[in-house]
């Protein structure tokens, strides 16, 4: 695409892993990596790939083996047997390293320092407070609040805002709707695909099928620690009804 003075068009970030010919290589990735607590595996022979540009669902039932993928990824938990490449480069490093490589993990237990004001939430984050107003200005006037004191929906966004203003490398985001009105869901996930199209890789897990797939390039689908689908969201999203029946199954097995 060029525009009308013939410079060509720049192409948003967010496309970059899918669209050109030669996709950019991953900046995070799983090599048959089965994870768990103490010897047992709960995920198993994992083959997932994050470039930057992307957000990438993680879906499943409760129990599915998300939460797990995603600490291995973080650097919580340590493979029982594959292996994690950051950057390309194999990885054991615990979450803190991983931070100083841009990777910032965020869930709804870890979400806000609650004895804090709003703004030194914010200011503890590393990112521009103005960055993260910009990203959500409802926030400004709760700046002097103790975060404790926020509602549900408000800490995740102080969570995510201070996540996304240090323009993460990676983003790791495990169940940001958890309790959120659709509204500020959908205000969280539009920030979400923005970080993507800035240049960041996310990992989105996420309940709720449908909202995932929509802010997201690619999907994984887990079912008791395995991957039992895959693929583009635009394709994905034609094939709801498979994806729900992945889950009525992990269900059925789970009462058998
Ligand atoms: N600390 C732990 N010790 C032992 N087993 C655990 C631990 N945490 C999770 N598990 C087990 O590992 C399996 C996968 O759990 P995980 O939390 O990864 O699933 P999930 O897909 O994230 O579920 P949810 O959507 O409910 O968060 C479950 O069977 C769970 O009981």
């Amino acid at each position: 695409m060029t525009t009308t003075s013939g410079i060509p068009a720049p192409q948003p970030v967010g496309n970059v892993g899918l669209s050109s010919e030669r996709p950019s290589p991953p900046r995070l990735e799983t090599r048959d990596l089965s994870v768990g607590y103490g010897s047992t595996p709960v995920v198993h022979d994992l083959n997932l790939v994050l470039r930057p540009g992307e957000v990438v669902a993680l879906l499943g039932v409760n129990g599915a083996g998300k939460t797990t993928t995603v600490r291995a990824l973080a650097g919580e938990l340590r493979p029982l047997r594959g292996e994690v490449l950051f950057d390309g480069r194999r990885t054991t490093a615990p979450l803190h390293r991983r931070a100083r490589g841009g990777l910032r993990y965020i869930t709804e237990e870890r979400s806000v320092f609650m004895d804090l004001s709003a703004a030194d939430n914010l200011r503890l984050g590393g990112g521009e407070r103005e960055r993260c107003l910009e990203l959500f200005p409802e926030l400004a006037p709760l700046l002097p609040r103790r975060a404790g004191l926020l509602s549900g929906g408000e800490q995740q966004m102080l969570t995510l805002a201070r996540a996304l203003a240090a323009d993460p490398r990676v983003l790791l985001a495990d169940e940001l709707s958890l309790g959120l009105a659709p509204l500020v869901l959908e205000r969280l996930l539009l920030a979400v695909r923005a970080a993507a199209d800035r240049g960041g890789a996310v990992l989105l897990v996420e309940q709720h099928v449908r909202d995932a797939l929509e802010v997201a390039d690619r999907a994984y689908v887990l079912s008791h620690g395995r991957v039992v689908l895959e693929g583009e969201a635009r394709e994905l999203r034609g094939r709801i009804g498979e994806i729900e029946r992945t889950y009525l199954s992990s269900a059925e097995l789970a009462t058998d």
